[in-house]
């Protein structure tokens, strides 16, 4: 499988092992009278489920302080909608230049220069008039009756301004703990952020940005994990992707550091290719702590989910993904019980897993093996009496690389003129966009120009049972005379594949015995895995 551009990548890790290696939490102090509806309580048996910053700043103990550099904290005007691709088939929208994203710089990588940023403790006592601490408020009306919040962030003090931003106050959540100590889940759901047609958009995004920065700081006790639930919210709702990028910039290096895990639940297409392209500019490190996650049923084995509010639209959202799931897999199941035996094929399932790719991956071309097999004619007939259909020389591997070069030389024409639609960034220039090749065939790690190509390699296989069963069901232009399987296309097969392992050291085997779905979902996962890595 090759790819001319890259992206995304999906890590299946298990992540407790890495929470656990982490040093033992400290506990919070306990805080006192908090409001019902509050976000900052340590209670870790009713977390907050909003957030009210300004009855808590007494009731801290001891707390560590941490100061940040001065940052500037005007958003600039392009927020724009980029992130969620549930209204897409495909990352088409992708409408981000490169270009115009900013290089890395100390910020990103996670690293302040020492700034004066050291971590100090706060011993006051309780009530103690102390100066407020970063991320914490107070809330006062202006003569118009109109309600600020004013907090620290690094050591400047911003005014928020809490009318407007009230209506997407539950955007960020406290969604209790995990582990043994305090650290902290918090949950940031997508679907509650404003409209971006909505009148002020730019200026509530401000502010809700302020508001999501000091909430941090004041929920965040030790190590802590951000779940981001990203299904049910329409494009349009999406932040921009430098406001969450300025978001993560503007809180202070330790908090950074202290995010363990940033799991992304539902996550579509295009927010891994938008991940995947910001990828210049986020730190090697931060990557590393994404999750996907692609189910609340697989969320809740990560995490305990007691306390994570999960919005309505969110768990219908999942209801409903859920039961596409089903059906697909229903469908399959049919299918494989009542699909006559002259459409059935031999192998492992190459076609039915190209096939599901080719339908999922954004600009996505396909080159079969099989259409460059030579004319029967041309085949050469063994000492054994049969045609070799299954070596190298049966099919025009010359033609087969031109054809693969065709498309690493122009993906765009070469789509076009194989009849593959292409997103609008893809149509737009040549260069620009993610293109796909998946390259299919019996015997295509057996070819070295060919081996030299693929960025990426699956082997899928059957055992011999299976293979000759499914291989007697079918039937090829030229169908196979009898004796064929167990005296030409078997052993072929053993020999070639002994080879290919010489030939290919980073082949990952599929077995194919598994079902379409789990096929799928594998190839896909790696897929994205690999591109994001490249990128
Ligand atoms: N995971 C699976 N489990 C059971 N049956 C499967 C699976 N995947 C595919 N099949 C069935 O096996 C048969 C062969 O699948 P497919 O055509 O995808 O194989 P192939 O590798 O492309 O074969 P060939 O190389 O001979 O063209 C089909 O009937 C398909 O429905
Ligand atoms: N596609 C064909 O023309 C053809 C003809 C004869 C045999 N085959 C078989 O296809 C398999 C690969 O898909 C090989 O095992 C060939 O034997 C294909």
């Amino acid at each position: 499988m090759g790819t001319a551009e890259a992206t995304l990548r999906m890590d299946s890790m298990e992540v407790k092992d890495e929470w656990q290696d982490e040093d033992f939490p400290r506990p919070l102090p306990e805080d006192g009278d908090i409001d019902s509806s509050c976000g900052l309580t340590d209670n870790r048996n009713h977390p907050p489920t909003t957030l009210n910053v300004a009855e808590s700043v007494a009731q801290q103990h001891k707390r560590r302080t941490l100061v940040a550099p001065d940052m500037s904290l005007s958003l600039d005007q392009s927020e724009g909608s980029v992130l969620s691709d549930d209204f897409m088939e495909t990352p088409d929208d992708l409408d981000i230049n490169v270009d115009d994203i900013e290089t890395p710089d100390e910020t990103d990588s996670l690293e302040f220069i020492n700034n004066g940023n050291e971590l100090e403790w706060e011993d006051d006592p309780p009530g103690a008039n102390a100066k407020r601490l970063p991320g914490e408020s107070e809330e006062e009306r202006d003569s118009s009756g109109r309600l600020w919040r004013t907090v620290i962030i690094g050591d400047q003090e911003q005014r928020i301004d809490m009318q407007v931003i009230r209506p997407f106050l539950r955007v960020v959540t406290h969604g209790g703990y995990y582990g043994e100590g305090l650290n902290a889940i918090i949950v940031f759901a997508a679907c509650y952020l404003p409209d971006s047609g909505c009148d002020d958009y730019t200026y509530i995004m401000e502010n809700l940005f302020l508001y999501v920065v000091s909430s941090l700081e004041l929920l965040v006790a030790e190590d802590y994990m951000i779940v981001y639930l990203n299904g049910a919210t329409p494009r349009r709702k999406m932040p921009g992707i430098s406001w969450l990028k300025r978001c993560y910039q503007m809180i202070d290096r330790k908090l950074r550091k202290n995010l363990k895990c940033l799991i992304i639940a539902h996550p579509t297409w295009f927010i891994r290719t938008v991940l995947a392209i910001s990828r210049p500019f986020i730190s090697v490190k931060f990557m590393d702590k994404i999750r996907y996650v692609h189910t609340l049923g697989e969320l809740s084995q990560v995490i305990p989910m007691e306390h994570v509010q999960i919005p309505e639209c969110v768990l219908q959202y999942d209801d409903e993904k859920m039961m596409a799931q089903k059906e697909r897999l229903e469908q399959d199941q049919q299918q494989n019980n009542s699909t006559p035996p002259k459409e059935r094929v031999t192998n492992g399932g190459k076609t039915t897993l190209t096939d599901r790719l080719l339908e999922t991956l954004p600009n996505c071309c396909v080159v079969h093996q099989d259409d460059f097999f030579k004319k029967p004619d041309q085949i050469e007939v063994g000492e054994d009496g049969f045609r070799q259909w299954d070596v190298i020389t049966a099919m025009d591997m010359e033609a087969m690389v031109n054809t693969v070069k065709g498309w690493q030389e122009n993906p765009v024409k070469f789509a076009r003129s194989h009849g593959v639609s292409l997103s609008p960034k893809a149509e737009g220039s040549d260069s620009e966009g993610i293109h796909i090749l998946i390259i299919e065939g019996f015997l295509i790690y057996n070819y070295k120009p060919l081996v030299d190509v693929y960025d990426k390699c699956f082997y899928i296989s059957i055992p011999y049972e299976e293979c000759k069963k499914r291989r007697s069901t079918r039937t090829y232009t030229v169908p196979d005379p009898p004796g064929l399987f167990d005296g030409h296309v078997w052993p072929m097969y053993l020999k070639h594949r002994k080879e290919m392992e010489s030939n290919c050291n980073s082949i990952e085997y599929v077995d194919g015995m598994t079902s379409r779905e789990v096929i799928y979902n594998k190839v896909y996962e790696s897929v994205q895995n690999s591109l994001l890595n490249k990128l």
